[in-house]
């Protein structure tokens, strides 16, 4: 299973320049997330900065528990070789073909023979659904099979972390859907932690499990992605809904003058753009049939269970729908095979009481002897920072 990324109060700048301040959200292990925001907020700074590519001046990264702002440069190589990174342009060599672009993490940093490396490179290119492409040079396949292409290179030392860097730039909005597809698929078979950094809307409200935002230097908030989908916050609204109107400008500071200009010419009918009030959660992407079963959806599912009563109450509403409608078999794999351990029935009475719930509901033995690591999972469990909450001031 993949690691949990923990940052703590973590600021950037070049320079003069702030990025952001005082960061805080923890990626819980397993799970997929998606870090928003408007262009230039700094979230491929943010993406940088966790694999030890930037240095933030103050806060902590804890990667699998181990700060890597303090530690030795031995242990950050260590702990880089967690990562597979794809970066937004895929970051392919030109001049080699796909199969040998594949190929060259596992050539550089391991002692493996060449046939145990085609097998892994064939294993990674066909989930990825580029087979009979590996001859190719990234400049004779179009943008999405480049995308796939840094996805299945980033997938050959086995990551426990991967970040990707807009898997949507520069493709269209169904092969976003089919990247955005492979990327859930692979949380599904190798369940790693996943980051991704995007401002694709139907990205973020279709893919991850938790959802945070950057914007004006500061993180708006982190945490299930039931949070942001119900926020009220106008800055959210504004950029889930891709109108103009709200503090989002064309750059990024939209000061009280010009956002009173804009409403005043969509009161007199202007189209604001964008689309109109979309409200509320759209399902969320499952793995394709006849993947494994995604462990992380059982995982958060108790994991926000825990964090409930620190969430906004729109954000409590759908996450109750959601678990209402969830099929017990997506959620404990090794559970519905066997129809014991989990008190199905016992949960609903009790609502969301987490004394009811942790003595009556739910039986721990059981389930822990089912395949699941209870305690690596109480690790996190009531970690309140799972949600951040907004900040103060933003967005007016
Ligand atoms: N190495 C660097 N040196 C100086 N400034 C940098 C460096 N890298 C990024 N920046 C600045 O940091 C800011 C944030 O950049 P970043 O690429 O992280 O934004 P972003 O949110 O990923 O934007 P986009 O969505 O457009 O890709 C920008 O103003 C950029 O110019």
């Amino acid at each position: 299973m993949g690691v949990e990324v923990s940052v703590e109060g973590l600021t950037k700048s070049f320079g003069v320049q702030k990025i952001w301040q005082d960061v805080t959200l923890t990626l819980p292990k397993g799970e997929v997330s998606a870090l928003l925001g408007p262009s230039g907020t700094g979230k491929s700074v943010f993406l940088k900065s966790l694999i030890g590519l930037l240095r933030p001046e103050q806060g902590k990264i804890f990667i699998d528990g181990t700060d890597i702002l303090q530690c030795s440069s031995r242990e950050l190589y260590e702990i880089r070789k967690l990562f597979g990174v794809l970066f937004q342009d895929g970051a392919l060599f030109g001049s080699m073909n796909l199969y040998d672009n594949v190929a060259f993490p596992l050539r550089e940093h391991t002692k493996k023979s060449e046939s145990d490396i085609r097998k892994i490179v064939m294993e990674k290119l066909e989930l990825t659904g580029l087979l009979g492409a590996e001859d190719k040079l990234p400049g004779e396949i179009s943008g999405g099979m480049r995308k796939r292409a840094g996805l299945a290179r980033a997938l050959v030392l086995d990551p426990e972390i991967i970040l990707v860097d807009e898997p949507d730039s520069g493709l269209d909005p169904v092969r976003t859907t089919y990247i955005s597809q492979t990327l859930i698929d692979i949380n599904a078979e190798i369940d790693a932690t996943i980051l991704i950094v995007s401002h694709n809307i139907n990205l973020a409200r279709t893919v991850p499990d938790n959802i945070g935002m950057l914007f004006r230097r500061q993180l708006v908030m982190f945490g299930p992605r039931e949070v942001l989908l119900t926020s009220d916050e106008p800055v959210v609204k504004q950029f889930l809904n891709g109108t103009m109107i709200g503090p989002i400008g064309m750059s990024e500071e939209k000061d009280e003058a010009q956002m009173a200009q804009e409403q005043a010419m969509v009161d007199a009918g202007h189209h604001a753009g964008g689309v109109d009030d979309v409200e509320g959660i759209v399902p969320q992407m499952k793995a394709t049939p006849g993947t494994p079963v995604r462990e992380a959806v059982g995982r958060r599912q108790e994991r926000v269970r825990q964090i409930m009563h620190t969430l906004p109450h729109n954000a409590q509403v759908a996450i109750q729908e959601s678990l209402d409608t969830t099929d017990p078999g997506q959620r404990y794999p090794a559970y519905a095979d066997q129809q014991q351990g989990y008190d199905q029935q016992g949960y609903d009475q009790q609502g969301y009481d987490h004394q009811g719930y942790d003595h009556q509901g739910y039986d721990h033995q059981g389930y822990d002897q089912q395949s699941y690591d209870q305690q690596s999972y109480s690790g996190q469990g009531h970690d309140q920072q799972g949600y951040q909450a907004p900040t103060q001031g933003r967005g007016q």
